[in-house]
């Protein structure tokens, strides 16, 4: 392919110029695919890495078309969770500030009498979940959603896991609520292809719509992770975890490291938190039982490295990106290979170098062939954590921060509060995005 730059592929002056302003120049492959064809008017489906720059691939031609016609409501992009909704938000914002672009986010756990205002200015792009944007559409009026009629585009970013069932029902009333596919474009975009995927790129033509377009970045070695990521895993015995963690935390490799540390549970993610806290180490947390307000400072304390270290769940493990993050830990094993992937891509971005580092107990170890099998790659083991006499010195101190945390939450009433707010989520369907 000869085109090389954004200009050639398609992209109006001023994006390239803003584009520019922020060091951004040559597109990356699956920008250089999928950008013209999305300007010709095709629907797409683009799988490439983490962080290769997918955003970019489905913001661009939006951002052209649209400026060429700026009309209300213009574009949807839905995608799984409240931030990454936000970090879209922030970036279509940043990207059309000098063309006085509104955009709309439409996300639970914030105001929906305040999304509703929102909505009523009739914002050229609602970046959504999809739980909170198909409240808005059963329960507001047409001075509301109505404009949802005559989008031009939608995008499910992160598709593979708005494919599943877990989102069928909200993504069905978003979709209902759209132009039919005839008269809208649909981009869908993945780091990791499912079935489900997949089988959308056999759908047969549109009657009236030029052919659906669908490009999978193919690295040579076929491996499905950023080739500048070294992964590792660490074997630990599962009752000493946490001064191993302690003390990979705090060696010399790491020491000043922005790292994401990735737990299955939201209890062990508070756990943990409070135990490095007490240990004096910059920790912030990010996971569902926190509320949004708690959540977004958490982010935000974490993105301007006032927290060196994020504890998450997986509400952490998709889209987010923060350039800064040179370490993941998996202290948890996740079930889900794709998981693992998700997870690790939140470090060595964009070319960046980072190291992802698995905790590997007993039981994890069919856990860990499942994810080799599916990167297509070895682990190799991490060697930054040996001395089993520092790990012993560091005990002591860390079970008894570990015990005062436990003390302080069972004073607080932690996991009661969990269980009374689930119950409260399971009857208010509306706060589920
Ligand atoms: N052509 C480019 N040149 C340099 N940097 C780029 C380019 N395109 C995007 N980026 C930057 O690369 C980073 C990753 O991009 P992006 O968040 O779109 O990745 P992604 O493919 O969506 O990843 P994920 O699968 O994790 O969601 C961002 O900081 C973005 O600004």
């Amino acid at each position: 392919m000869s085109v090389s730059n954004f200009k050639t592929l398609g992209l109006s002056k001023w994006l390239v110029e803003s584009l520019t302003a922020m060091k951004i120049t040559q597109p990356t492959e699956i920008q250089k695919h999928c950008i013209p064809k999305i300007l010709e008017g095709r629907d797409c489906i683009g799988g490439a890495k983490t962080g290769s720059g997918k955003t970019l691939s489905f913001a661009g031609p939006m951002l052209t078309k649209w400026s060429e016609d700026p009309s209300g409501m213009f574009g949807v992009v839905l995608t799984p969770t409240r931030e990454l909704a936000m970090q879209i938000a922030e970036q279509f914002t940043a990207l059309g500030s000098q063309m006085n672009i509104r955009v709309a986010l439409v996300v639970g756990g914030e105001s929906i009498v305040q999304q509703a205002i929102e909505l009523q200015k009739k914002p050229h792009f609602i970046i959504a979940t999809p739980g909170r944007l198909a409240h808005h559409i059963m329960n507001s009026g047409d001075d509301t959603v109505g404009g949802l009629k005559r989008v031009k585009y939608l995008v499910l970013d992160e598709a593979d896991f708005l494919l599943t069932d877990t989102f069928a029902s909200d993504l069905g009333t978003c979709i209902g609520a759209l132009p039919p596919k005839n008269k809208r474009q649909t981009l869908l975009f993945t780091a990791t292809m499912t079935d489900q995927v997949k089988a959308l790129q056999d759908a047969p033509n549109i009657e009236g719509k030029p052919s659906l377009y669908s490009y999978q970045v193919e690295s040579i070695d076929q491996v499905a992770i950023p080739s500048t990521l070294q992964t590792e895993y660490l074997l630990v015995p599962e009752h000493v975890k946490e001064a191993y963690l302690y003390q990979l935390l705090t060696c010399q490799e790491y020491i000043e490291s922005s790292a994401i540390i990735f737990v299955n549970r939201t209890t062990a993610a508070e756990v943990l938190r409070r135990t490095l806290f007490r240990l004096g180490l910059r920790v912030a947390s990010l996971h569902s039982q926190m509320p949004q307000q708690e959540r977004t400072n958490s982010l935000q304390r974490f993105r301007a490295n006032a927290a060196r270290i994020l504890i998450a769940t997986d509400v952490a493990s998709r889209g987010l990106d923060i350039p800064i993050v040179e370490l993941v830990i998996n202290y948890d094993i996740p079930s889900d290979p794709d998981t693992y992937i998700h997870r690790s891509g939140r470090t060595a971005r964009a070319g960046r170098s980072g190291d992802a580092i698995s905790f590997v107990t007993e039981r994890d170890i069919s856990r860990i062939e499942a994810i080799e099998a599916r990167i297509n790659k070895k682990m190799t083991e991490c060697d930054k954590v040996h001395d089993t006499a520092v790990i012993r010195k560091a005990l002591t101190k860390v079970t008894k921060a570990k015990r005062e945390s436990l003390m302080e939450m069972e004073k607080i009433n932690f996991g009661e509060r969990r269980k009374q707010r689930k119950n409260q989520n399971l009857s208010k369907k509306s706060s589920r995005a």
